[in-house]
């Protein structure tokens, strides 16, 4: 994405944004309620069109979206909610081939949903159904999967199989976005992790995002803030030699910081 620039609404919600998505990372996006990040996917995924700027890339993306926007009362089986996922490469009135069935297969038995292929979606329960969400856009075969807050109201154990899982698919090869609101997820399991604001406030390896400074602008905490005071590690309890601090946790904004820090922009 390069230049890119939303407005919705008549606001302008998206500025300025430039970002690479790559092969083989699992990139997360977070950011205050209203900070852009779906519609930053959904520009990627060209459901939104931008004023400005360009998107280069494949047009087939697939997408999980958030848990709730699903209708899981519908009377639908497991296979059938991940064959809905190929409608992109089936259109809608040409019929599923055996080909398609197995690229649905392996999906669910990539998400480890094989056996309960036949249940009813509605019997799930959230972990399952995002991974059925996740099938569903793999069967898409595309070479990026966008994830909408995908922790939602799940609990850690199954938080830490699908983050291990987004994490696998990444090392196959997948461009793997996540947003959420879950920062100890997105710092501890991601590649890269991109600071929303209305823009791209910083992107970075986790370790070089460790600056209280920019969480305190980005999410408006107060300066005592439990996560502040995480995320300034050492510093907070009491260390102040600067040879006891790994010099690549450093961030630009950091008066310390390498010169490989974090991408900030101007
Ligand atoms: N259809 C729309 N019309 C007008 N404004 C919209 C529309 N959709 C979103 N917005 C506004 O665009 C901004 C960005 O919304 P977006 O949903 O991308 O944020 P988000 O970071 O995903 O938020 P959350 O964390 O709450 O899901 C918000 O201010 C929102 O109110």
């Amino acid at each position: 994405m390069r230049g890119i620039e939303v407005e919705l609404g008549g606001r302008t919600v998206l500025r300025d944004v430039d970002l690479d998505i790559r092969a083989g990372e699992l990139l997360a996006l977070v950011g205050p309620n209203g900070a852009g990040k779906t519609t930053l996917m959904r520009t990627a995924m060209r459901l939104q069109c931008a004023r400005r700027g360009t998107v280069t890339g494949p047009t087939r993306l697939g997408y999980v979206p958030q848990r709730a926007e699903f209708a899981w009362d519908f009377p639908i089986s497991v296979e059938d909610v991940v064959m809905s996922g190929r409608t992109g490469r089936l259109g809608l009135l040409r019929r599923p081939a055996t080909a398609d069935w197995r690229v649905v297969r392996a999906a669910l038995e990539r998400v480890d949903m094989d056996a309960l292929r036949g249940r009813t979606v509605g019997e799930l329960s959230g972990g399952q159904r995002q991974r059925v969400l996740v099938a569903r856009a793999l069967a898409l075969e595309s070479s990026m999967l966008l994830l909408d807050e995908p922790f939602t109201g799940l609990d850690m154990p199954t938080q830490d199989l699908l983050t291990a899982l987004f994490a696998e698919l990444a090392r196959d090869g997948l461009a793997v976005v996540l947003s959420t609101h879950d920062l100890v997820a997105a710092l501890d399991g991601s590649d890269r992790v991109a600071l929303i604001d209305g823009g791209i406030a910083a992107v970075g390896r986790p370790g070089e995002l460790r600056d209280p400074a920019l969480w305190s602008r980005v999410f408006g905490i107060r300066a005592d803030h439990p996560l502040l005071r995480l995320l300034a590690g050492p510093d907070a309890i009491g260390v102040d030699s600067d040879e006891e601090i790994d010099p690549g946790l450093r961030t630009a904004t950091d008066p310390r910081a390498s010169a490989s820090g974090p991408e900030v922009p101007a």
